[in-house]
C-alpha cells in the first residue's frame, strides 16, 4: 500500500509541474542570455551544449530541442521529471530555467566537465574495476529511487550516465525523455539496441507491453558488462544474434541447474559477478532481479585476475562471428 501511494504522488506531482511550467514558460533567446562553448553531444532528440551565463560566466549544460519535431508535453514532461528527481546524488541537477525561443524549446543542467561514461572507456578494456564498483553503486541507488516513485527510466546506457570526476566518485543519471510510469502500456518504436530487454522483442507488433522496472535491471546489465570490456555483448537481443542466443542457452541452463559452458566473452567474470549478471539478464524478465541487486556483490571481485584478453583474442583471431563490437561514440 505504502507503494502504491508513492506511485500515485509520483505521477500526480510531476503532472502538477507540468501544468504549472507550461503556463508560464519564459520566451527567450539563447544568445541574449548566454554564450555557446561548444557541443556537448547530439541525440535522437535534440542537442545538448555547453554554455556560460553572460553576465555571471556560470557554465551550465543546456538542453535543446528543435519546436518543429518536438511536442511541447514531451519536452516539459522531460524537464519536469528530471526536476522532481534532482534533489537525488545521483540525479543529475536542474537550475530551475526552461524557455522556448524562436525554433527551440530548452532547460538548462549542470555541467558535467567529464562528460558521460561513454567517453570514459577505453577501448576494448573498458574502465577499472574500483571505478565500474563505484558506478554500478551510485546508479543503482538513482534507479531504486526512481523506481520507489513508481517510474521506469527505459534508456539506461553509458551515454546516460554523467561523470564529474575522472573515478568515477560522482556519476548521476540523465536523459529523462523516455522516463514513464509503470504499467504505462507501451511498444518499441524507436528500433533496437543493445541494451533493449529481449522481451520487448515479442512486442512489436502487437498491442504494447505494460512496462516494468526489470527493463532498466536488464539495461543496467548490458551496461555493466560494456563499461567492463568495452564491447557490446551481442548487437541486439533478438532471435538470430549468435552473441545473444548463446549467452540466452547458458542462462536457462543455469536456471535449470545444468549449467553449460561459459560463453566466451564472459569468462573473464567471477562466478559471484556471473550470478550477479544472471541475475540482471534473465532472460525471463518475472525472474529477474532488481537494480538493487548489485548491491550484494560489492564486497566481491568481480573481473577475473590476470586476464589475458590479447591470448584469448589470438586463440580464435580468426572467427570473424566471434568479434564483439566495440562501443563507440555515435
Ligand atoms: N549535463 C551535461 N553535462 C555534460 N554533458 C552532457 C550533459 N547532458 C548531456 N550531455 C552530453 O550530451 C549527450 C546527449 O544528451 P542527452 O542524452 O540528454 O540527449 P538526447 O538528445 O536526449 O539523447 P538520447 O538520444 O540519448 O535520448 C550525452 O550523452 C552527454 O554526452
Amino acid at each position: 500500500a505504502m507503494n502504491l501511494n508513492a506511485d500515485k504522488e509520483a505521477s500526480e506531482v510531476v503532472e502538477e509541474l507540468l501544468e504549472l511550467t507550461s503556463q508560464n514558460l519564459a520566451k527567450m533567446e539563447v544568445k541574449d542570455h548566454y554564450n555557446i562553448i561548444q557541443e556537448l553531444g547530439q541525440g535522437k532528440y535534440g542537442r545538448v551544449l555547453m554554455v556560460t551565463h553572460r553576465i555571471r560566466g556560470t557554465p551550465m549544460a543546456l538542453k535543446l530541442v528543435p519546436k518543429q519535431t518536438s511536442k511541447l508535453w514531451n519536452f516539459l514532461y522531460e524537464y519536469c521529471v528530471s526536476l522532481y528527481l534532482s534533489s537525488h546524488p545521483n540525479m543529475v541537477n536542474m537550475f530551475g530555467i526552461v524557455f522556448e525561443s524562436q525554433e527551440h524549446y530548452g532547460f538548462l543542467q549542470e555541467l558535467a566537465l567529464d562528460r558521460d561514461l561513454l567517453a570514459l572507456i577505453q577501448p576494448r578494456i573498458g574502465i577499472p574495476e574500483d571505478a565500474v564498483k563505484r558506478c554500478a553503486r551510485q546508479i543503482s541507488n538513482a534507479l531504486g529511487f526512481l523506481h520507489c516513485k513508481g517510474l521506469v527510466h527505459r534508456d539506461i546506457k553509458p551515454e546516460n550516465i554523467l561523470v564529474f570526476d575522472k573515478d568515477c566518485r560522482w556519476v548521476k543519471l540523465t536523459d529523462f525523455g523516455l522516463t514513464r510510469r509503470k504499467g504505462t502500456i507501451l511498444r518499441l518504436i524507436s528500433g533496437f539496441l543493445p541494451y533493449t530487454a529481449p522481451e520487448l522483442g515479442h512486442f512489436c507488433n502487437s498491442e504494447g507491453l505494460p512496462i516494468d522496472f526489470n527493463l532498466d535491471s536488464w539495461a543496467f546489465g548490458v551496461t555493466l558488462f560494456c563499461i567492463q570490456t568495452g564491447y557490446f555483448p551481442w548487437e541486439k537481443c533478438l532471435p538470430g544474434d549468435f552473441f545473444y542466443e548463446e549467452f540466452a542457452r547458458w542462462v536457462k541452463s543455469g536456471e535449470a541447474k545444468e549449467p553449460c559452458t561459459i560463453p566466451r566473452h564472459w569468462r573473464r567474470f567471477t562466478p559471484e559477478a556471473l550470478s550477479m549478471f544472471q541475475k540482471l539478464l534473465a532472460v525471463d524478465p518475472k525472474k529477474r532481479g532488481t537494480v538493487e541487486e548489485v548491491l550484494n556483490y560489492m564486497d566481491f571481485q568481480w573481473k577475473v585476475d590476470n586476464w589475458k584478453e590479447k591470448e584469448d583474442d589470438d586463440e580464435e583471431e580468426e572467427e570473424d562471428s566471434e568479434c564483439l563490437s566495440e562501443l563507440e561514440e555515435s
